[in-house]
């Protein structure tokens, strides 16, 4: 019994490319174990595994750095690629600039809109951000144009602990305005008297990276830590001395309250009038995640009516807010311009994080902090190599039978495997079926960030089922099958009883094997092109074929032949190397025992 997977679309899985690993200017990203075909991003956005253009033999990609990155990420960047470091671009210049670059490099002072990938013309393949929040880059344009965005989550955590740590003790002990005070010639004691923080409750909304760093050293001054976060680990919090609450319960009950989460539709603003009503009277405010995750106006508010004693604020809505900002030159404010990672240690770091990504994306190798990709451990990578070859030549191989019918719209994938769905990660299976079904139709390049996205804007639905085998085989699939429903065929015989366009493939010692074309058994080797045959049963087919296809120099690499029964009909399968002229073709078509025929490119 087929047990079913959830349809492609509903799972968030972007997707790769591949190609022939016989052009000279591409790179194969692939792991050397992978056979023949490649997997190569299209716009060349690469992914897990594949290939990259370079733009021929010896030109070398070109890196846009378009805001201060570190000497050491510099470096390595510079041992592959082009380097352009061009700083304070306006979003014009970037426009133009982007059509020339493999790569771009931000931090968080440079918008990557939807804009920018359009003016790239698709050579655009991989964007880094030197940093964690990627709310500057649009991802979703990012996915439909194929472009593998990465970042470097880890590098500068310790440093926004830090700054928020710094912030935290700065406000409750006034230094900046008692220091500001001192410049001016004053010594005012009595003025910037501060709060103690020992014994009080410091309420962090984000229990990530930061948040815990954060929450760690706040406990080491002696304060007490609850955190909101709803989708921390429980033991994780309380390992760490930790009480995770509702979001109401933190904020009520904090003397401080850090925001430490990133900025999506849902943390937008969420510290708006209303959660501002709800806390206790005289509640500091620090902010080092995101300006958004704050509605300023009723933070000024909220510091002008005494609910929030003070703020301190490292990030803007608007950065660099307006030289008249409200917030920034409240006397309750203590203002940093986005230092939380400006460390040199966190720099340097970021800047080797992040070039490491690019130069991996930009090879072809796994990249293991991509965004808008998932994630296949190298691990799974080698052992679904065969099958993602396999995969692919399925695909193209189903598409090329279709001849009309309602087109390809909705496609089946059944995998046999004795795995359990949860250790087998088909994602990367399904994004070389789309790649094979999509790419001989279309001018669109397919690779592990736009396959579900391109299968579904083609209006293709892309189901998956596994059939459970028993046992626990080396091999992690034993086969792949692709239906194609309510689709006519131009080869009739590969429509099954189902009416669906069926064809079932193997991996045999790490060659793809064609195993069933329809409801008939063949086992022809998935290499080079095919010619398929349905014929009536009887002696001197394959001599009169072959026969053929010797007049015309074309090279047999194989022929199989199944059959419903003897003296019946058969299907034979003729793997050729060199593509047989139209006459040649013609002449075997017009064999009279031969009943359906079709030339297929794997
Ligand atoms: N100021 C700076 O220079 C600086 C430096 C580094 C990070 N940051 C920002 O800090 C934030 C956190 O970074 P991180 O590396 O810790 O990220 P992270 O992904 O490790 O942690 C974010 C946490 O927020 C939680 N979260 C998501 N939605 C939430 C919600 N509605 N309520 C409560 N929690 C929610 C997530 O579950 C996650 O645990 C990001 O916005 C990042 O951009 C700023
Ligand atoms: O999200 C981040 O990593 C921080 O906000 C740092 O941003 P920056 O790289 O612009 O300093």
């Amino acid at each position: 019994m087929a047990a079913t997977l959830a349809p492609a679309d509903r799972l968030a899985a972007p997707s790769l490319r591949i190609h022939h690993p016989s052009s000279l200017s591409r790179r194969l990203l692939v792991p050397s174990r992978l056979p023949a075909t490649s997997l190569f991003p299209h716009r060349r956005p690469r992914v897990v595994a594949m290939a990259v253009e370079t733009g021929g033999a010896n030109s070398k990609p070109r890196v846009l750095v378009a805001e201060k990155l570190g000497e050491a990420g510099l470096a390595l960047l510079k041992g592959l690629a082009d380097v352009d470091c061009s700083y304070n671009l306006s979003p014009e210049e970037l426009r133009a600039k982007i059509a020339l670059c493999d790569a771009l490099i931000v931090r968080s002072g440079t918008k990557v809109g939807r804009d920018v990938f359009e003016s790239s013309g698709g050579k655009l393949r991989v964007v880094g951000r030197a940093g964690v929040g990627i709310d500057n880059v649009d991802l979703a344009a990012a996915t439909e144009h194929g472009c593998l965005v990465v970042n470097a989550p880890t590098a500068n955590t310790v440093a926004a602990a830090e700054h928020g740590i710094a912030l935290l003790t700065a406000m409750a002990r006034n230094i900046a305005r008692s220091d500001a005070s001192m410049k001016a010639g004053k010594w005012e004691r009595n003025k910037y008297v501060g709060v103690s923080l020992v014994g009080k409750i410091l309420a962090i909304l984000g229990f990530g990276k930061v948040g815990s760093e954060v929450a760690r050293r706040a406990k080491g001054l002696g304060m007490h830590v609850i955190a909101h976060d709803p989708y921390a680990a429980a033991d994780r919090a309380h390992a760490m001395g930790v009480e995770l609450v509702t979001f109401d319960e933190a904020i009520a009950s904090a003397d401080f309250i850090s925001l430490h989460m990133p900025l999506t539709p849902s943390t937008s603003k969420i510290l708006n009038y209303e959660a501002f009503a709800k806390m206790k009277k005289g509640v500091r405010v620090i902010n080092v995640a995101r300006g958004g995750v704050i509605d300023e106006e009723a933070l000024v508010k909220a510091l002008d009516s005494g609910v929030v004693a003070q703020a301190a604020l490292d990030v803007f809505t608007k950065e660099p807010p307006s030289a008249d900002s409200k917030l920034v030159l409240h006397e309750k404010v203590i203002a940093t311009p986005h230092l939380g990672a400006s460390t040199v240690e966190a720099q340097e770091e970021v800047a080797i994080e992040i070039a490491e990504a690019v130069i991996g994306a930009l090879k072809g190798e796994l990249a293991a902090t991509a965004v808008n990709a998932p994630m296949v451990p190298p691990e799974v990578l080698t052992e679904l190599a065969p099958f993602v070859v396999l995969a692919e030549k399925l695909g193209r191989l189903a598409v090329q039978l279709v001849a009309g019918g309602s087109g390809v719209k909705s496609v089946k994938v059944t995998y046999a495997s004795a795995r359990t769905s949860v250790d087998l990660d088909t994602r990367l299976l399904r994004a070389m079926i789309t790649k094979g079904l999509i790419e001989p139709i279309s001018d669109v390049h397919i690779n592990l960030v736009n396959a579900d996205y391109t299968a579904k804007k083609r209006g293709i639905r892309i189901t998956e089922e596994r059939i459970p085998l028993d046992g626990s085989p080396e091999d992690p699939i034993e086969s792949i099958q692709v239906h194609i429903a309510n689709a006519e065929s131009k080869f009739p015989t590969a429509v099954s009883g189902l009416g669906e366009i069926t064809v079932e493939g193997r991996v045999k010692d790490g060659i793809p094997h064609l195993t069933k074309i329809g409801s008939f058994q063949v086992d022809a080797s998935m290499e080079g092109s095919l010619i398929l045959c349905r014929q009536v049963d009887q002696p001197g087919m394959i001599g009169t074929v072959g026969s053929i296809l010797g007049e015309q120099n074309v090279n047999v690499s194989y022929m199989s032949v199944g059959r419903i029964a003897p003296r019946k009909h058969a299907v034979m399968a003729i793997g050729v190397d060199d593509e047989p002229t139209k006459a040649a073709l013609k002449k075997i078509g017009d064999i009279p025992a031969v009943e359906e025929f079709v030339f297929l490119k794997l």
